[in-house]
Parts: structure tokens; sequence; C-alpha cells
């Protein structure tokens, strides 16, 4: 796992935008072959969603042969209410860049069968041949998407029931009125987001600090109590926060994550300046770098 550490929220966008852009642009895809990206909603991915708009808008990115999935709505929300995660993607998202509406994919809460819309979503993910990164955020409580703690952390697509914590922080998008908030939600699983061959998370603001430091100096506990926790069986795990995130990191885990960067940029430039000198093939310097993670 990797811990990227910014000085504000929208340095974190635009660090997050251009990791997405590269590996999108690197995988070179087409109809036939598409980039599958998972995506989160909440606040927190605001920033990268405003910077990877941005290098569509300059030509330095395209999202035509990109699937998406996302990973959670309310239950029983109209579609189009201004609350509604699709309503959400779109507004801040999707509206913006070109991808065809047809390659986006955001769970009906409103289905008649609730049970066969998770099923389906699982399936067609298959079909697509696998998340190739997931990008996520984190709840208060260490939650992703809205695997809330005691998560198994082999769940799959499925209706979950909201944690009052949640309700409560999500009032605020609902005129500060509990008596609003949905109370279930359809959800990736655990087991879903640790599928995807890598995991990218969005941590902002010191109220998800706690969360932060239980999940990467702590353990993974079977109940996955925070269940960000669970990213550290991923392989290809990244957590990218701001300072404020750090607030209840102990200094030497800080210092440790930022040294690995600064190692890692020596090597970067090191290996640039051989592949510049011919002395390395292209190609080869990305190799070697990601063998760091
Ligand atoms: N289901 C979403 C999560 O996917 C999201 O990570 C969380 C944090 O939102 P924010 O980024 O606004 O703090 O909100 C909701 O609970």
């Amino acid at each position: 796992m990797r811990l990227i550490i910014r000085d504000d929220p929208l340095a974190v966008g635009d660090y997050i935008a251009n990791y997405i852009a590269k590996r999108i642009n690197d995988f070179e895809p087409t109809p036939e072959r598409p980039f599958v990206l998972g995506l989160p909603t909440g606040s927190s991915p605001i920033p990268t969603y405003k910077a990877l708009i941005k290098l569509v808008k300059d030509g330095k990115l395209s999202f035509k042969n990109v699937i998406t999935f996302n990973m959670d709505e309310y239950v029983g929300l109209p579609r189009d209410h201004s609350e509604s995660y699709h309503t959400f993607m779109f507004r801040e998202f999707f509206s913006h860049i070109d991808i065809p509406p047809s390659q986006v994919n955001i769970l009906n809460g409103n289905a008649e069968d609730l049970i066969g819309e998770c099923n389906k979503y699982e399936a067609r993910i298959k079909e697509v041949g696998g998340i190739e990164l997931f990008l996520g955020g984190i709840g208060e409580d260490g939650h992703i998407a809205f695997n809330e703690p005691g998560s198994s952390l082999a769940s799959r697509t499925r209706i979950k029931t909201l944690a009052f914590e949640t309700i409560l922080a999500n009032a605020r998008f609902f005129n500060n009125d509990i008596s609003q908030v949905p109370r279930m939600a359809l959800t990736v699983g655990v087991a879903t987001v640790l599928d995807s061959r890598e995991v990218v998370v969005v941590v902002t603001g010191q109220r998800k600090s706690l969360a932060l430091s239980k999940a990467i100096e702590e353990g993974v506990n079977h109940l996955a109590s925070w269940t960000l926790s669970a990213l550290q069986m991923h392989p290809w795990a990244l957590i990218v926060v701001d300072e404020d995130a750090t607030a209840e990191l102990h200094v030497k885990t800080v210092k440790y994550f930022r040294s690995i960067e600064s190692v890692q940029h020596e090597v970067e430039r090191s290996q640039a300046a051989l592949k510049a000198k011919g002395v390395l093939q292209a190609g080869a310097a990305e190799e070697q770098v990601g063998s760091m993670e």
C-alpha cells in the first residue's frame, strides 16, 4: 500500500486525476478492450472530477473507450432526485466529459427486484473483464461505498442498511433533516472492490483522520470495523490524502510514506536520465519504478 500526502484537497484532486489519466492513456483503450473504472460519489472526489474534466477539455484524456461502474446508490430515492447518485454523477462529472451514457453503470435503487439488480451488477462487471481501477472515498467511520463497519470482507454487491453515523453525516445533503435521508442503499461489496486490479482512495479533511489511522496503522479484523483497512490485503492500493487527514497518524508513519515518495522520485529521475541517454529502453523505466509499490 502507498500513501501520498498533498497539501490540500485541490492538490489531492490534481494528483489523482493525473494518475488516472496516465493509467487510461497507457492502457490505450479501444471499443474491444475498454478501460473499466470504478467511481465514487461524495464531496471528496469532486476536485478529482474537476481536474479530470479539465484534462478532457484540454484534449489530454478521453472517456470514449472507458466503462464506469459506480460504487453505490440509495434505495427508493427517485433517480432524478437532486441527491440521488445518478444525478450527482451526471451533474459533477459525466455531463462534462465525452463518455457515451451507455458506458455508465450505476445501480438502480428503484429496481423491483433489488437482489436481482445487485447480482446483475456483479455479472456485468465480470462480463467486461473486471474493474481495472476502483477510485473510492471513505466515510468518517472508514466505510468504503456503503460498506459500513461490520461488512464482511467477502461481501459482494448487495442491499445495505446504513449506519446511524452515515445517516447523520449525509443529512447535510438533505436540508439537515435526518428523516429525509434514505435508510438503505445498494452498494458494491468489499470483495468487489478488492477484486479490482488497482484501488485508489481519496481521504481529505480532519474528520477522516481517525479512520485513516485505524485503517493503515492497525490490523484488518474479520469484521472490518474500519472497512478501509481491508485495503491492506490488496496488492496494488494507493491512498491519497491531504495534510488535515494525517492529523491522527504517527509522525513516523507520515515520514515513512514521504520518504518512499521522495526515493521514488529520485529513482524516476535517474531512470528518465538513462532513458534519455538511450541506455534504458522505453517502458523499462516505468516497470522498474512500478516494482516499488
Ligand atoms: N456512499 C458514500 C461514500 O462512497 C463516500 O465515500 C462517503 C464520504 O463522502 P464525503 O466525501 O462527502 O465525505 O459518503 C457516502 O457515504
